[in-house]
């Protein structure tokens, strides 16, 4: 029997940070979306067409730090507008999604797309310049050459991409619960979100 948390929200809401941490809380698979389109555009940068490297991907491009990069945040966002690059990746989302023990995936159409069925769906979500100070401070003390300013605009120029596509645009499900962490903790916004997950297990 499947159970699917569907976690959805703008760049460094924390949705990446509450699905680890809910995962690891309720024994559930956990899938990063994001690296799925952040690998198709690492490749494009290298020079090899979307839709072939969407179709072609393998699980050991999702490994490596270089994916973390404004320069493949970017790149990812751009790919992920070509209806062509979101239908190669789908079918591998769903079946991660129905495995049994339960998943959380995260990402931009998880709830509205990938999962509409899925048990549980939250829409994380913070101001823009909290989630900026957070990217920043993440990059900055990773070493990566950032300023606080680039790092707002990277936000902003992806956000509005992600939501003004026509493909799988990014947009709260209608039934999702609305989670704004910009003054909550880590453990706050992790405990919201067991909370609404617990509640919804004991529901049956
Ligand atoms: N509630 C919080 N308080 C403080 N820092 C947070 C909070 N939630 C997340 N962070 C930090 O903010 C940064 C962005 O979080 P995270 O990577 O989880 O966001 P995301 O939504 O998954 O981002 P992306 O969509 O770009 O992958 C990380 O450095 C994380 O540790
Ligand atoms: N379900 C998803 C997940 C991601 N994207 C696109 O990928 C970019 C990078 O995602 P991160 O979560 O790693 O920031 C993002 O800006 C989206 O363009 C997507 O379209 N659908």
């Amino acid at each position: 029997m499947s159970f699917t948390v569907a976690i959805d929200g703008p760049a460094a809401s924390g949705k990446g940070t509450i699905s680890r941490a809910v995962a690891d809380h309720f024994g559930f698979a956990h899938l990063d979306t994001g690296l799925l389109y952040r690998a198709v555009g690492r490749k494009v940068l290298d020079g090899v067409d979307p839709v072939q490297a969407a179709k072609a991907l393998q699980a050991e491009d999702l490994q490596g730090d270089d994916l973390r990069t404004s320069k493949v945040a970017q790149a990812a966002s751009k790919v992920a507008v070509i209806p062509e690059v979101r239908q190669a990746l789908l079918d591998f989302q769903r079946a991660f999604a129905m495995r049994s023990g339960g998943a959380v995936l995260d990402g931009r159409d998880i709830g509205t797309v990938i999962c509409p069925g899925a048990q549980v769906k939250l829409f994380v979500t913070a101001s823009d310049a909290v989630r900026a100070e957070r990217r920043y401070l993440e990059l900055s003390t990773k070493g990566q050459d950032v300023t606080r300013d680039g790092v707002l605009e990277d936000l902003r120029a992806r956000d509005k991409r992600d939501r003004e596509r026509d493909a799988a645009p990014l947009v709260a499900a209608e039934d999702a619960v609305v989670l704004d962490t910009s003054e909550m903790s880590i453990d706050e916004a992790v405990a919201k979100a067991v909370a609404v997950i617990e509640a919804r297990i004991a529901a049956g």
